[in-house]
């Protein structure tokens, strides 16, 4: 991935970041990276991810699937970390795959029955992922999809594949069923954990190849070095971080290509998840060009000075051409392409928010392929956990999030927790009808 931060500068967007204070900030860094080096190194909780691309073994995860590799539908059962960078993968490259992947990462019991009641089960495969093997969503979904299995007379330990944790229920499911499974690896957060069995699971049996993934993300993790402006995952970090520290606490990531609408999910748990802590964090937004042009780059351009678009352009791509018309006013798009369009629409919006001086910045791929996601995907996480150095926070836990878990699980019985209590103490204004 390249990384154009121009018009995040000073001279360009306010709120900007100046030449000089990059500089500065450049020393920072270099100590981030030290940091960073060490802690990837020493196999450190975190930085571990940065390790995945030599670290994760396709072979073992081929070997794994191989008994539902023909499936016609997988469906994953996880949330989060453990659904979101395996549905950017196979999303981002559904077109050249023959296999439709399914992603059961929320509970509404209308939306899972209509997956459920569609798919032809006999040649649907099954990715349980589940880091801790203990999330309530997943193990609820799970128990449902197995019923449903049953029900329809298939038997779905022929056609489960689990990624877990070394123990927990899911493992001992796993075990009890003998099922194929893989392990998630240690000192690997879900939300840093796409390039590991997490997210490569379903990248197989959608017939995705596994090595350009890696490969892809090893180019990237070369790139990394002490300085910001040798590095485009530093430089995006590093930018970002400085930019939220003049005013823009919100990041709309906003691709230009509708296969990674996904990415921008993925980002956003990403950077909410790691940097959203101590008072400090800036809010990811999802949007997507073009779409979101027609719907909020009214407020990027014109609102509150609180925003940076982060563009991702996706280079080249299919095309399909714009029939000729003989109506006057719209000859000139019968010259054009689609993706022609789509191209000048993009540079049109970067022009417009840096000619109003708001900061945006451009992350570049050659094309959506493997080769470019493993890239992307890594570069953002190295951002991420830079720029968790430089607002000095802990980029790898997410104690907020514990606190619903508990009060859900103590409202359905699942245990004795303080934090069910306060749901009863709601205080409540109503206003009727
Ligand atoms: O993989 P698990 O343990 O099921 O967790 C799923 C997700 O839940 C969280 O812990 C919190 O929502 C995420 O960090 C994680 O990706």
């Amino acid at each position: 991935m390249n990384v154009d931060i121009g018009n995040a500068l000073a001279s360009v967007a306010s709120p900007g970041v100046s030449r000089a204070s990059l500089e500065r900030l450049d020393e920072q860094v270099a100590d981030a990276h030290d940091r960073i080096e060490q802690g990837m190194k020493n196999h450190e909780h975190g930085y571990e991810a940065l390790n995945l691309p030599q670290r994760t073994d396709p072979d073992a995860i081929r070997a794994a699937v191989e008994p539902v590799a023909d499936a016609d539908a997988l469906i994953t059962v996880g949330i989060g970390g453990s659904a979101l960078g395996a549905a950017t993968i196979t999303n981002a490259l559904a077109d050249e795959s023959d296999t439709e992947a399914v992603y059961l990462d929320n509970v509404d019991p209308e939306w899972v029955s209509s997956h459920l009641d569609r798919l032809d089960l006999e040649n649907t495969a099954i990715n349980v992922v589940s880091r801790s093997g203990t999330t309530a969503e997943t193990l609820a979904n799970f128990l449902v999809v197995r019923d449903a299995f049953e029900s329809a007379g298939v038997d779905w330990t022929e056609r489960t594949i689990v990624t877990t944790g070394d123990a927990g229920p899911l493992r001992d499911l796993s075990d009890r069923h003998d099922l194929p499974s893989l392990k998630v690896p240690d000192g690997v957060p879900g939300r840093f954990s796409a390039l590991s069995a997490v997210g490569m699971v379903a990248a197989e049996v959608c017939g995705h190849d596994l090595e350009a993934l890696l490969e892809g993300a090893a180019a990237e993790a070369e790139t990394l070095s002490g300085s910001l402006f040798e590095c485009p995952a530093y430089a995006y970090g590093a930018t970002t971080y400085a930019l939220d520290q003049r005013g823009a606490g919100i990041n709309a990531m906003m691709p230009y290509a509708e296969s990674l609408e996904t990415a921008a999910e993925w980002f956003a748990q990403l950077w909410a998840e790691s940097l959203g802590k101590d008072d400090l964090g800036q809010t990811p937004v999802r949007a997507l060009g073009v779409t979101d042009q027609h719907s909020q780059l009214q407020l990027y351009r014109a609102g509150p000075r609180d925003k940076l678009v982060t563009f991702v352009s996706p280079g080249e791509a299919a095309d399909r051409s714009i029939p000729a018309t003989d109506v006057d006013d719209l000859a000139y798009l019968g010259d054009a392409t689609l993706g022609e369009l789509l191209e000048a629409e993009f540079e049109a919006t970067e022009a417009s928010l840096a000619a109003a001086g708001r900061p945006n910045v451009r992350l570049e791929l050659e094309r959506v392929d493997e080769y470019e996601l493993g890239g992307l995907l890594y570069g953002l996480e190295a951002a991420c956990v830079l720029a968790g150095e430089l607002y000095a926070v802990n980029t790898f836990e997410q104690p907020a999030v514990e606190w619903a878990k508990k009060a859900t699980r103590g409202l359905l019985g699942g245990g004795e927790f303080e934090e069910a209590e306060a749901v009863a103490e709601k205080t409540s204004l109503r206003v009727e009808r």
